[in-house]
């Protein structure tokens, strides 16, 4: 289960609200111990995790740990010599990490603090790390508050870590002996978490415009600060617990937002700030009214924004300039929650391979072409214990097919003419240590599967023109639009290599399967407009229900850029602003038997602002057209009588 962190909870670390309630939260969790069947002489039994689980459990937390232990560190040389441990647990409350000094536990109670131990509630009843984690805030477990008569010899100050979305992701802990207690304990525990916090921020929002603000300057770069992110093209990415305590809108909401509908400042007027030679602290006015000063920092690797850091460049030429050029920069920065947008098919998707996740699972991604196959593979890996390794894509139907062997396996210098000097290291070592993207997996020629298939039995890689085989160590994802087994049965693709392949089998739904399309919608104008959001007119959205989409989200994207491009000023994407091979395409979909004129034209004329009249002598003329100007016959498929055409066409008596 997801735990959120308390939706109230003040950001001040040195902040006791929490502990107005600290007698009914036990209360509660002591009841709740009752009802999971503990009684208070219950004899814990403290069994931790197997070597092999743990190493699996540090590994999926691994961001969480990379950044937290050095703040444990910290947090213990001042607190060094009192008889207390601190702890690092998982979002489930089993101990991943700890430091200290155990000797004022009895030997017996020495493994209550390992790693691999779960502090749950279930399991331990009331303690601390557990409370945290339910309540989403900060909670003082002291001596005999614990449910279990085994525990009231500690005392224990938790406090939940959050991630950029509010989750709890793990809890930091100072346990001890119950006589150490001391009141400032809680308050460097807190204060250590939302360092924890921050860093992870940073780590997690490396390639991003991030502001760093507060309504005092002074606790600008201090704990206190919000810090929130945006993509290069200014949209909402995540804020740290300050900066959405500050914004005052739930994350939900957040992401409908802009750096200029939030912060009051057009995107290019922040560039322009920093391309100054002396950039000072931006005073910005925040979308609540709330008067803020803000540093930013345009931390993106490769973009027109680091140009424009430089004094006396000139600054991109607008912002959407910017968000094109940075595409790349946008995918990077997308792990799996980036993908959730309601779909249930998708979520079944995104939760199947969430499961399989630093497995050594290859997964075989399926689905037509445009759904979103190259992004999901991106977004496993991003997510994946490998993230910080390279992601490497090949498409196996865009390359020719005398180049394919040399691309995927490398080659040694002088291999084949034409080849570069000193040859070249194929993308499968180029992906060593992280995850190879096998696109059009179904298109691979047949003589090159049974090679490619060695390599992932052998784990090694010959180049072209070498005897040397090096090691490889790559995660598998693969993607096809077509049918593998109709492909086999035609003897096009290796039934052994097929085998090798679909680990984990998932298929992506069309567009026109997904229930989430306004959603969707929404999102992609979000992302593709620069200069804030456009809204979508229903008849518009209506249309797109109807639309068969064989291009899928890639013809989607394409058709929302151009609209909005051709939406301009306007604040609303409507009919006119469709390209006219998109009108006739719906036209096709839709045309109805009975009706002799077509729907791309009904839906041209609409565009066009034509009134009902129009339309109907438009219908007319058609059928008319249809039944060689017989006025009788048009009336009777038409279903109404011959005055009426007469009236409704005056030309024609
Ligand atoms: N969920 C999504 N939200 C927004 N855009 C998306 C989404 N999925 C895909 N796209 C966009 O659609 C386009 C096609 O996506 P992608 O290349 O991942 O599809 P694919 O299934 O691999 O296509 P193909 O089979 O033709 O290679 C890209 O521009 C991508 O950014």
């Amino acid at each position: 289960m997801e735990h959120k962190l308390a939706p109230d909870l003040n950001n001040s670390p040195a902040s006791g609200a929490w502990a107005d309630n600290l007698p009914v939260i036990i209360e509660t969790s002591h009841q709740r111990s009752q009802q999971y069947g503990l009684c208070p002489q219950t004899r814990p039994d403290y069994d931790p995790l197997a070597r092999n689980d743990l190493s699996l459990l540090i590994e999926q937390n691994r961001l969480l740990h990379t950044h937290a232990v050095p703040a444990m560190e910290t947090l213990y040389q001042q607190i060094v010599n009192t008889h207390n441990m601190v702890l690092l647990t998982d979002a489930n409350g089993v101990i991943v990490h700890s430091l200290g000094d155990d000797d004022f536990l009895e030997k017996a109670n020495r493994v209550a603090l390992s790693p691999g131990v779960a502090w749950s509630e279930q399991k331990r009843g009331t303690n601390a790390i557990a409370s945290a984690i339910i309540e989403g805030a900060p909670v003082l477990v002291h001596a005999d508050q614990h449910y279990l008569a085994a525990n009231h010899f500690l005392t224990c100050s938790a406090a939940p870590i959050a991630d950029h979305m509010g989750n709890v992701i793990g809890v930091l802990d100072v346990s001890g002996d119950s006589r150490s207690y001391h009141r400032h304990t809680m308050a460097l525990v807190r204060m250590s978490a939302l360092m924890i916090e921050n860093q992870l921020f940073s780590a997690t929002f490396e390639d991003a415009i991030t502001i760093h603000f507060h309504s005092r300057p002074e606790f600008i770069g201090t704990l206190m600060e919000g810090i929130a992110s945006f993509s290069p093209g200014g949209r909402f990415l995540a804020a740290n617990r300050s900066g959405l305590f500050q914004l005052g809108l739930p994350f939900s909401a957040l992401q409908s937002h802009t750096f200029s509908s939030l912060f009051g400042l057009p995107l290019s007027a922040l560039y322009d700030h920093y391309s100054t030679a002396t950039p000072g602290l931006l005073n910005l006015c925040m979308h609540n009214g709330v008067r803020v000063h803000g540093r930013a920092q345009l931390r993106l690797a490769n973009s027109v924004f680091q140009q424009s850091l430089i004094p006396g460049r000139a600054p991109p030429a607008t912002p959407a300039v910017a968000a094109n050029q940075s595409a790349a920069q946008i995918r990077r920065l997308s792990g799996l929650r980036y993908l959730r947008t309601g779909d249930p098919q998708l979520e079944l998707v995104i939760e199947k391979v969430t499961r399989v996740l630093g497995k050594d699972i290859p997964i075989m991604i399926m689905g037509e072409t445009g759904t979103g196959k190259e992004l999901l593979a991106q977004a496993i890996h991003n997510d994946s214990p490998r993230s910080q390794h390279p992601f490497v894509a090949v498409n196996c139907a865009s390359i020719p097919e005398t180049l394919i062997e040399s691309e995927l396996f490398g080659y040694e210098d002088g291999a084949f003419t034409g080849a570069r000097k000193k040859g070249a290291a194929g993308k499968i070592l180029q992906a060593n240590g992280g995850t190879l993207f096998l696109d059009e997996i179904g298109d691979m020629p047949f003589s090159l599967q049974a090679r490619l298939l060695r390599v992932l039995q052998e784990r090694m890689v010959t180049p072209l023109g070498s005897d040397k085989s090096i090691p490889v160590n790559v995660e598998l994802i693969c993607a096809t639009n077509h049918n593998l087994r109709e492909r086999i049965s035609q003897s096009l693709f290796r039934e052994d290599l097929y085998y090798r392949l679909n680990g984990l089998v998932v298929k992506l739904p069309p567009l026109r399967e997904r229930t989430d399309l306004e959603t969707v919608v929404r999102k992609i104008i979000a992302t593709e407009s620069a200069a804030g959001r456009y809204d979508i007119s229903d008849e518009l959205m209506a249309m797109f229900h109807r639309h068969r989409w064989p291009g899928n989200f890639r013809q989607l994207t394409n058709l929302l850029r151009t609209a909005i491009v051709m939406a301009g000023d306007e604040p609303e994407i409507c009919l006119r602003h469709m390209p006219d091979d998109f009108l006739d395409d719906i036209g096709e979909t839709a045309t109805s038997a009975a009706a002799p004129t077509t729907m791309a034209d009904t839906t041209r004329m609409i565009a066009r602002g034509a009134n009902l009249e129009e339309m109907e002598q438009s219908v007319i003329l058609r059928t008319l057209e249809a039944n060689g100007g017989n006025v009788s016959a048009t009336a009777r498929a038409l279903g109404v009588s011959r005055n009426t055409i007469y009236r409704k066409v005056p030309h024609l008596k």
